[in-house]
């Protein structure tokens, strides 16, 4: 049996009763309904809608459903035969997608099923009405309900129109496509050609480790919450597992910078804010918050997520905290937004001007009144290797002992590069980077391939460049050594930072580039789209190929990335937690190569150390009065 979630979800329904011409004639808000799918007596798929005093009940004989917009928390129903729709928003998009995948299974099962009620069974039934919760997924209903979709694949290749929302646009959304007989005794089977693959799967999600669990509920429970943990313990996997439990509308997901807010698909905490640099006087910063599409954002918001806190400043924190009291005229702490933050302070510090006075968001004097609970992922899950974890630890809390010393120059005559794959070099400086990179293209033989993004707003570029891991423009040529930007299939090992080499392009007209990769996979890599929100509130999309020249890249691009395989340069690191966050980003000691290691360029900032020991020393003690608490 698969495993099998809660196929339930609360969110806000919109029941719309269509005429003939498709406009609704009527229509039922709920805020904060509960939906539950089940089966009644004759076994038919049933949708109950619940406000919380009543609920309706609806047959899901025959539909369409609308599931382009899932991960933004919103779906159609539409039941042919009664000319309704349902109309699903502000949904935790992790549970939507359970409950219309169950839908969408269950449903294509049926069909194919000979089990259902004929319509004279139907009239002359007596049986009581009855609701039972829908059974979870079985392998069998996923394979019945893709032969169907195979089959109709074949004959029913054309999707109906989207349904007409109540501003009279089109419901944004694919639909699962219905097969034109009702049912499947009327397909002709043979001569079939199958379609190129099976389409319907249920959503396999890795599993959160106990103390992940533990987090998740604790924000599931509104608590303010900040979650540490050394590098590689899980904590972006975790947050967009949270954004993935709460309800979109209300939910900001931001982080420190750029390339950070990509990986957990957000936007910059800046851009979030919309109060500039924040260095402005109080008033200022509040009238730039009021303007139109920032106020917005700060009146909705109700749970705010930021990763990589480590490098967003102190004294910004206390600005944005007593700019939400004032825009939200609340006196709360941060206005009553759910803080959900996470980051490891032993990483990259802010990134601030010379003679501005650098504070971590620890030392803001609201952070405390702001944070409710404080808590430690100890569970390393980027790396395996125990000896390597303990080498990172020991770098971590600036600690290089000889033998850590000795083991880290040792790598450098490690032999990383396998199969025409060189290692990244992680630099210290921006501009080492460009030039690398630049240079080691100039220098290959052969023609320069040249993609362009193609972007959904051509006057926001530069909002595209700052979030995007895609560059506008890609140029490669054969021998490139290039990285994944984004997880295309993480069973094959072709996840974001996977590493591998051009072998030549496509001879069709795009000229698509063949990688090799190091997890032994070659592959004509296609643009791939991203969606990023913009400060306005609007979503742009950049389709361009998932690829970065990987030469070279800047230590601080590469916070939150894990690396196959790296070449590390050290002798120009100038801040505390560089060397850190740069050794960190390997998978393995065999996959690392440090050039000139000096044990002198490990540092940990002192305040941050003393933070930490405080935390421990409050959870231990927090600990054993729980304990003597259970004693008694
Ligand atoms: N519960 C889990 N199951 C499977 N893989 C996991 C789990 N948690 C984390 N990982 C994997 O571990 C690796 C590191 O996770 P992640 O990048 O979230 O760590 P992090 O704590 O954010 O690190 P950093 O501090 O460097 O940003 C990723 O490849 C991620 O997919
Ligand atoms: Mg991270």
């Amino acid at each position: 049996m698969m495993e099998s979630p809660e196929v339930q979800c609360t969110c806000n329904v919109t029941i719309e009763y269509l005429n003939q011409a498709g406009q609704a004639t009527k229509r039922k808000v709920i805020r904060n309904a509960t939906l539950l799918l089940g089966r009644n007596e004759l076994r038919d798929i049933l949708l109950r809608v619940d406000d919380g005093k009543l609920f309706q009940n609806f047959v899901l004989r025959e539909i369409q459903l609308f599931t382009r917009f899932i991960r933004d928390g919103k779906s159609c129903i539409k039941i042919v035969p009664d000319n309704v729709q349902i109309l699903i928003s502000n949904c935790p998009p992790d549970k939507l997608q359970v409950l219309v995948k169950t839908l969408a299974i269950k449903y294509g099962a049926d069909k194919k099923s000979s089990k259902q009620a004929s319509d004279r069974t139907r009239l002359l039934s007596v049986l009581p009405k009855t609701f039972d919760n829908i059974s979870p997924v079985q392998l069998h209903d996923v394979k019945r309900a893709n032969e169907l979709r195979m089959l109709q694949n074949v004959h029913t290749p054309v999707s109906t129109k989207a349904p007409k929302n109540r501003m009279g646009n089109a419901c944004p959304g694919r639909q699962v496509k219905r097969p034109r007989t009702t049912s499947s005794e009327n397909c002709p089977v043979t001569g079939l050609k199958p379609a190129k693959k099976a389409i319907l799967s249920m959503p396999v999600q890795r599993k959160l480790s106990k103390e992940q669990s533990h987090v998740l509920r604790t924000v599931l429970c509104g608590k303010n919450v900040f979650f540490t943990g050394s590098a590689g313990t899980g904590k972006s996997f975790l947050l967009k597992r949270i954004v993935g439990a709460l309800p979109p509308k209300s939910t900001y997901t931001t982080a420190s910078t750029g390339v950070a807010a990509c990986h957990i698909g957000g936007t910059t905490l800046h851009s979030f804010a919309g109060i500039g640099s924040g260095k402005a006087p109080m008033q200022q910063c509040v009238e730039l918050a009021q303007r139109p599409g920032v106020l917005q954002h700060w009146q909705n918001c109700k749970h705010l997520i930021i990763d990589e806190i480590s490098m967003v400043n102190g004294e910004f924190f206390d600005k944005l905290e007593a700019v939400a009291r004032i825009v939200r005229k609340s006196i709360e702490p941060f206005g009553g937004i759910q803080l959900i933050v996470c980051g490891d302070f032993l990483q990259l510090p802010p990134v601030i001007r010379t003679n501005e006075k650098k504070t971590f968001c620890f030392q803001a004097k609201s952070w405390r009144k702001c944070i409710h609970l404080n808590i430690e992922l100890t569970e390393v899950r980027r790396q395996t290797d125990k000896a390597f974890i303990a080498i990172l630890q020991a770098i971590r809390i600036g600690r290089c002992t000889e033998e850590v010393a000795a083991q880290l120059i040792k790598t450098a005559s490690h032999k990383i590069d396998q199969d025409g794959i060189l290692a990244t070099r992680l630099c210290t400086h921006k501009d080492d980077v460009e030039l690398t990179n630049e240079r080691r293209l100039q220098h290959l033989p052969g023609k320069v391939h040249t993609f362009n993004a193609s972007d959904s707003d051509p006057m926001l570029v530069q909002t595209l460049n700052a979030q995007c891991p895609a560059g506008q423009t890609l140029e490669l040529k054969k021998g490139a050594q290039v990285m994944l930007t984004k997880n295309l299939d993480v069973q094959r090992g072709m996840v974001n930072g996977a590493r591998g080499v051009v072998l030549g392009f496509e001879s069709e007209n795009k000229a698509l580039p063949q990688v090799r990769f190091l997890c032994g996979v070659t592959e004509t890599i296609k643009p791939e789209r991203w969606t990023i929100k913009a400060s306005s509130g609007i979503y742009l999309t950049r389709q361009q190929l998932p690829l970065r020249l990987a030469w070279a890249i800047s230590i601080h691009k590469s916070q939150g990335m894990s690396l196959d395989c790296v070449e590390i340069s050290l002798a120009r690191v100038f801040e505390s937690g560089q060397a850190y966050v740069a050794l960190s980003r390997a998978r393995s000691l065999e996959g690392l190569r440090v050039m000139d290691f000096d044990p002198k360029v490990v540092r940990a900032n002192p305040d941050v150390l003393q933070f930490y020991s405080r935390m421990k020393r409050e959870r231990l003690f927090m600990q054993s009065s729980l304990d003597d608490y259970i004693e008694i």
